[in-house]
């Protein structure tokens, strides 16, 4: 589906891609936008986005149609307590808190308020900001202090990680004991890129290089965990669904 006029650049051949998308074309990923992420999508969920792309890291925002697929998933498992590790200017959580029922809670964790509080407005707008208990700091410590409480185990239906990627292993041995079993943790960026599948001399870009390994190490540690069933999508940039099991 490439269009050859667009112009290419040094990921992999991928062309200039304006978001995070293995399409690769610019125009298909448009004509999913329209035919179905916008036209349904909650008013205030466009406003975040627009807010989002004049910040100055807005690489790192949840892409829509990933969005789209976290609310429709966390509708479908009948989520009502979930954690989201990496929350920026708070794209997938707005999406996750429309898609909660009214009582629904996320714990929301992030080591920089800043950016939550960009997009706070929004979300308050949307009527959801009662929903969210976001907390700042390191989320690693955090999670370590949530796992001293017996009671706190188990306690989430549905987990977004999409936090310093180096750290997933480490997020993944502490989620899977707060996650309940039967519920998902949902992994983002596992392609990164597409970089997991190139060959290890393949020109890539700055942010792409140095985290590729720990993705790679990570992907491998999830197949062979036998406490989760996982599913890898190449919805976004990837995201890897973990289903525990025991
Ligand atoms: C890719 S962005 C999250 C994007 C977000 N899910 C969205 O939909 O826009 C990653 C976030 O992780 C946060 N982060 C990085 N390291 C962290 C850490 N050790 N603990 C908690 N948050 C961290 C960053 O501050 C950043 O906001």
């Amino acid at each position: 589906m490439a269009n050859e006029d667009e112009p290419k650049n040094h990921l992999l051949g991928i062309r200039n891609l304006s978001h995070k998308t293995l399409l690769q074309s610019d125009a298909l990923y448009q004509y999913i936008l329209e035919t179905s992420v916008y036209p349904r999508e909650h008013k205030c969920l466009k406003e975040i986005r627009e807010m989002t792309e004049k910040h100055p890291r807005n690489i790192m925002a949840t892409p829509p149609d990933e969005g789209q697929f976290l609310s429709m998933l966390i509708k479908l498992i009948n989520a009502k307590n979930t954690l989201e590790i990496g929350v920026y200017t708070g794209y997938s959580l707005l999406s996750t808190a429309l898609a909660l029922p009214p009582a629904g809670k996320i714990l929301a964790l992030d080591v920089n308020r800043e950016y939550y509080e960009l997009g706070l407005p929004i979300i308050e707008k949307a009527g959801v900001a009662h929903k969210i208990d976001f907390r700042e700091g390191p989320a690693l410590p955090f999670l370590d202090e949530l796992l001293k409480d017996e009671n706190k185990k188990g306690q989430f239906d549905f987990v977004f990680v999409d936090a310093d990627k180096n750290n997933y292993l480490n997020y993944h041995k502490r989620v899977i004991d707060l996650v309940k079993v039967g519920g998902l943790i949902g992994y983002d960026n596992t392609l990164w890129a597409g970089s997991v599948a190139a060959p290890p001399d393949a020109p890539l870009m700055d942010y792409v290089k140095p985290l590729r390994g720990y993705v790679m190490e990570f992907n491998k540690y999830l197949a062979q965990d036998s406490r989760i069933e996982i599913c890898q999508l190449p919805v976004g940039d990837g995201i890897t669904l973990c289903r525990r099991i025991i």
